[in-house]
């Protein structure tokens, strides 16, 4: 058995380099991206020196004292003429217009009468008050957002603000999920005896939207190697990363194990962890597209994705590694010998701030009835077997919406 940190670095060792593609900033679609490259700004903020109120742009010279001026015009926002404002005069300016050359204040309209031909001033005007400068905000060449950044509705702001239509950002991975096994029935189906529902397919398209990639299509397969070839074939043509489900332990019917045992690059190990043993991985098609061939039970599906896939997506989206936290047991338990365990667990803050765990009770590979207690993993490693109360273990949540 190898361990499952040799397995994940194997899989990563292989993993495709991120993908970029080109994206408009408006519409919405940039949200939650991840940055391909820096953007730097193009241009100044403010591109043009205006005014920060709805006044009157004067000389601040001639208003020394509460006094009248004539009102040569109105500058609204947007109003694109250069225009220049001579001594002892005024120009009304609305907020965001341009301001007229040589007035260097901006008394607002509160302080003033109101007047559209004269204006009475009730109090001296101050120097570049209520001016936005050009390029007092940002400058050309100024880092606006760093390669890596997670694209947040502000963030767009920045880019809109400083003219950016379009921005490179890595590709979301395009994943497709294969359920297998001649038991299954999609949800809601009526059951025969011996059938079951399909969760894992349900519970990966999921799981592959909630770590940022992008599902393009959940498959079930019968038990027929055949149609797994067929449908993987078909799969890496377009698809950057796929996961299938069951069938590659050692019985009778492990038809994915069958399919690919042949292949050539896919490779079958025994991982030393419980739940997930039966691990496949693999490059397939002329695009080398990662396979996992994860095993059947849900449990294992679950901590395999968590394991070994996410931290794939994480890469190949330009996402940086997980960060793991350290908790304190409250109850102890076992965990079998030699295979590290991935126990759910529930994490929460106690009294004192201290991250602590508490088990699901019932930890086998089948085992869900408490699932929605946990909201995370345990890491027991491989030379523990019995868990003791105020041990400290490794805790990966579970993946929750993006
Ligand atoms: N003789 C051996 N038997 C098994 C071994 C072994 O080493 N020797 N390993 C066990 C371990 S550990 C695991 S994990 C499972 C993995 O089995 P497979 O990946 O081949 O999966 P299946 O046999 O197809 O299914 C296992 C189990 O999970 C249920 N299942 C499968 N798919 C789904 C689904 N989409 N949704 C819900 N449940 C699913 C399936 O009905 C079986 O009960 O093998 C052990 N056996
Ligand atoms: O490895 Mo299996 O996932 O223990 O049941």
């Amino acid at each position: 058995m190898i361990s499952h940190d040799d397995h994940l670095a194997r899989i990563l060792a292989a993993a495709p380099a991120p993908r970029v593609e080109r994206l408009a900033v408006s519409g919405g679609s940039l949200l939650g991206r991840v940055l391909a490259a820096d953007v730097r700004s193009a241009v100044e903020l403010p591109a043009f020196t205006n005014s920060a109120m709805d006044g009157y742009a004067v000389h601040s010279a001639d208003v020394n004292e509460p006094c009248e001026l004539p009102v040569v015009g109105d500058i609204a926002a947007g109003d694109t003429r250069s225009l220049s404002c001579e001594p002892g005069s005024t120009w009304r300016i609305m907020t965001g217009a341009p301001m007229p050359e040589g007035a260097d204040a901006v008394v607002p309209v509160e302080l003033t009468d109101g007047g559209v031909e004269r204006v009475r001033f009730e109090a001296a005007a101050t120097p570049g008050n209520h001016i936005r400068h050009a390029g007092e905000d940002v400058r050309v060449g100024d880092l606006l957002l760093p390669r890596g950044t997670h694209v947040a509705p502000h963030h767009v702001a920045v880019l809109a603000s400083s003219g950016v239509a379009q921005v490179d950002v890595v590709a979301r991975p395009r994943v497709v999920v294969v359920s297998t096994g001649d038991e299954l029935r999609a949800a809601g189906s009526e059951l025969a005896h011996g059938q079951i529902h399909d969760s894992n397919g349900p519970m990966l398209a999921a799981l592959v939207e909630a770590a940022g990639a992008q599902l393009v299509e959940q498959v079930h397969l019968p038990d027929d190697a055949r149609a797994v070839s067929q449908l993987l074939e078909r799969a890496v043509e377009s698809a950057d990363v796929v996961i299938t489900t069951g069938g590659v332990s050692a019985g009778a019917f492990d038809v994915v194990k069958e399919a690919l045992i042949d292949a050539g690059d896919v490779t079958f190990d025994k991982v030393a962890m419980q739940p997930g043993k039966p691990q496949g991985f693999g490059l397939l098609g002329e695009r080398r597209v990662p396979v996992f061939t994860l095993p059947g039970n849900p449990m294992s599906t679950l901590v395999s994705f968590h394991v070994f896939v996410l931290p794939t997506l994480d890469a190949m989206g330009g996402r940086p590694p997980r960060e793991c936290e350290r908790a304190v047991v409250e109850r102890g338990w076992t965990s079998p010998p030699g295979r590290a365990q991935f126990a759910r667990v529930a994490v929460r803050r106690d009294g004192s701030g201290r991250l602590v765990v508490h088990p699901n009770s019932r930890q086998g590979s089948h085992h869900l009835g408490e699932l929605a207690e946990a909201n995370a993993l345990a890491l027991v490693p491989a030379d523990v077997d019995v868990v003791q109360a105020d041990d400290e273990l490794d805790i990966q949540m579970l993946l929750t919406k993006e």
